[in-house]
């Protein structure tokens, strides 16, 4: 049996599940997905902000280092005669460019500073060293206007204290900023704290030779106050040496790299320039050999390999930060990627399942309830699936199926019919037969059966048929009957029906006629017989008349059995009253 509401259902339940095994597997990778994206996401932010806070910290650093290498040429400077021409000359452009770096450095950092939240303190420390470099730069424009002999070794150490006290304004700035670095990128701490150890070098180293350029111009012993800062700077400098990180390999010594630079600043800085500071010292109160200005220039490189190493650092700690940016960027935005083409590929999937499955589903499961209900033409097809194609071809066998048991059926019925229509038929003369008589009457040796409606039954027989057969043949007697079926079936009209009873009778039953119309009936088939001789053939023909009973029973009183024993007496009775006449019967019980 077809149950099209449960086929459909199972189709349903099937598309339900597909969908919902997609949203389930889209929403674990979607879950999964969004979590790397967003590890990946914080790393990226994580990483602009610590590539945010190691430029700053580099840009401090610079202006640190800037305002600590102006004092090198402004010390040159005020070593030399306004009157010493192109050298003075050139010293003047030398301390221009130096504060113009300075100045760049420092504008720089103020605009940081002003855009970060950084507490207002910050803001006042710059002020101050910005006021302080002013005063130092005053003073020393000052003091380079006049001769060497003018100028007072006090002014001279004013001069350079002020500069000095613009860069010691600046340490806690740096002091800041180093914090804030070392929280944002902790891994970076080593490089970072490299990068300030060298940036106090710079300056310390920066500061002891300031200690001697008063002594070596004037020139006039060393005094112990400054015999005593000296010794305090190179103690913090010994300090700071041990802590200096990195490998020390002379064999590395040429190269440009970080461990190049560290080899040549144990040669240079810590070898060079602390020795020649040392004899410097020694010699105090005697000939120094030596004038500010050309040890200015001596230390000079050795303090700038200082800026140069802490330059390397710092590159290489932003270089790092940048990669790790770079690589987090990259990868969130593959994970993006990687989910969106999920997404896709899911969607895609459901609905291929839909076009490729479902579909050709429903509408093979749509054929195959056609072709139960008696549907055999084909309907619209879908899908292109070999497992489909098998489907259809199965489908297309039951079909075929169908049609030959449809066609078997209907070549049954037809014989039945005809089967049927031979048992309650008469072979000579067309008309039903007795048996389709006894199918409307009943097996009359059983209990009497009442009729169910009036009716009317008229029996004829033909008259003097005998001498018919025995005169011309019993071919001729035959064409004689097939002549009298003929004219009774012309006569009686449907739903009146006529039957051969037997031999050469024959009896006319009809439904829901009156005496009057019954005989009225009878007497049509009798004149209609005797009206026209029977043409045998061209040389023949014969006058038959036929005889007559005609009997009518009523629904509920009469039987079967006593209408016909009346239609038979009343044929008895038109026979023996001279043939060719009806006798009706009386009211039959
Ligand atoms: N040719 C032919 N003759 C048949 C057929 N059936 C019965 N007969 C003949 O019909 C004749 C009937 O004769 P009877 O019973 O003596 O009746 P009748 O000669 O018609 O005389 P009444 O009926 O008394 O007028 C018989 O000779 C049967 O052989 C048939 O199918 N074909």
């Amino acid at each position: 049996m077809v149950r099209p509401g449960r086929g459909n259902r199972v189709l349903m339940q099937l598309q339900l599940q597909l969908k919902t095994g997609a949203a389930l597997l889209l929403a674990v990778a979607a879950g999964v997905s969004t979590y790397v994206f967003l590890g990946y996401a914080d790393a990226y932010r994580q990483s602009a902000q610590n590539l945010q806070t190691l430029t700053s910290y580099d840009l401090v650093l610079k202006a640190g280092n800037a305002v600590s290498a102006e004092r090198a040429p402004s010390n040159i400077l005020l070593s030399l005669d306004p009157d010493a021409g192109q050298a003075y000359v050139s010293m003047q452009a030398d301390v221009a460019a130096a504060r113009q770096r300075t100045d760049l450095a420092l504008s720089d950092l103020q605009n940081l500073v002003a855009k970060q939240p950084h507490d207002g303190q910050t803001m006042i420390e710059l002020a101050a060293a910005r006021k302080s470099l002013a005063q130092g730069r005053a003073d020393i424009d000052c003091l380079a206007r006049h001769a060497p002999s003018d100028r007072s070794p006090q002014d001279l150490q004013n001069a350079i204290d002020a500069m000095i006290d613009a860069r010691t304004r600046l340490d806690p700035v740096i002091q800041n900023f180093y914090g804030a670095a070392l929280r944002h990128a902790p891994d970076q701490a080593g490089i970072m704290q490299g990068a300030l150890i060298l940036s106090d070098l710079r300056e310390f180293g920066g500061r002891i030779g300031s200690m001697l350029i008063v002594p070596l111009s004037t020139p006039e012993p060393i005094s112990p106050a400054r015999r005593a800062v000296i010794i305090d700077l190179k103690g913090h400098i010994d300090q700071l040496h041990r802590l200096l990180p990195g490998r020390v390999d002379p064999a590395s010594q040429g190269r440009d790299d970080i461990d190049g630079m560290r080899a040549r600043l144990e040669r240079g800085f810590f070898g060079h320039m602390l020795s020649l500071i040392d004899q410097l010292v020694a010699h105090s109160g005697s000939d120094y050999g030596l004038r500010a200005a050309s040890f200015t220039r001596q230390v000079l490189p050795d303090l700038m390999d200082l800026e140069r190493l802490e330059d390397l650092f710092m590159h290489r700690a932003i270089a790092q930060i940048a990669q790790t940016h770079r690589d987090a960027r990259r990868q969130m935005l593959l994970t993006g990627a990687c989910l969106l083409a999920l997404f896709c590929f899911l969607v895609a999937a459901l609905r291929a399942a839909e076009s490729l499955i479902i579909r050709p589903l429903l509408l093979a499961r749509q054929e195959i309830i056609n072709l139960a209900s008696g549907h055999l033409s084909r309907t619209p097809r879908a899908g292109r699936s070999a497992e489909v194609r098998a489907l259809h071809d199965a489908i297309d066998t039951l079909r075929r199926h169908q049609i030959l048991t449809t066609q078997l059926a209907l070549e049954r019925d037809h014989l039945s019919e005809a089967l049927r229509e031979q048992a309650y038929t008469d072979a000579l003369t067309g008309l039903l037969n007795r048996r389709a008589l006894e199918e409307v009457v009943g097996d009359l040796s059983a209990a009497p059966v009442v009729l169910r409606e009036d009716r009317g039954l008229i029996l004829l027989d033909v008259d003097y048929f005998k001498p018919i057969n025995d005169e011309h043949g019993h071919v001729v007697g035959d064409i004689v009957l097939r002549a009298m079926a003929d004219r009774i079936k012309d006569v009686v009209p449907p739903p009146h029906r006529a039957f051969r009873y037997g031999g050469e009778e024959f009896a006319v039953l009809t439904a829901g006629l009156s005496m009057k119309a019954l005989c009225a009936l009878a007497e049509s088939i009798r004149r209609a017989i005797a009206g026209h001789e029977v043409l045998v053939h061209n040389a023949l023909s014969l006058p038959v008349t036929a005889s007559f009973g005609v009997a009518r029973g009523e629904a509920g009183q009469s039987t079967w059995l006593n209408l016909l024993k009346a239609a038979d007496t009343a044929l008895y009775q038109a026979k023996a009253k001279g043939r060719n006449q009806l006798i009706a019967a009386d009211s039959v019980s």
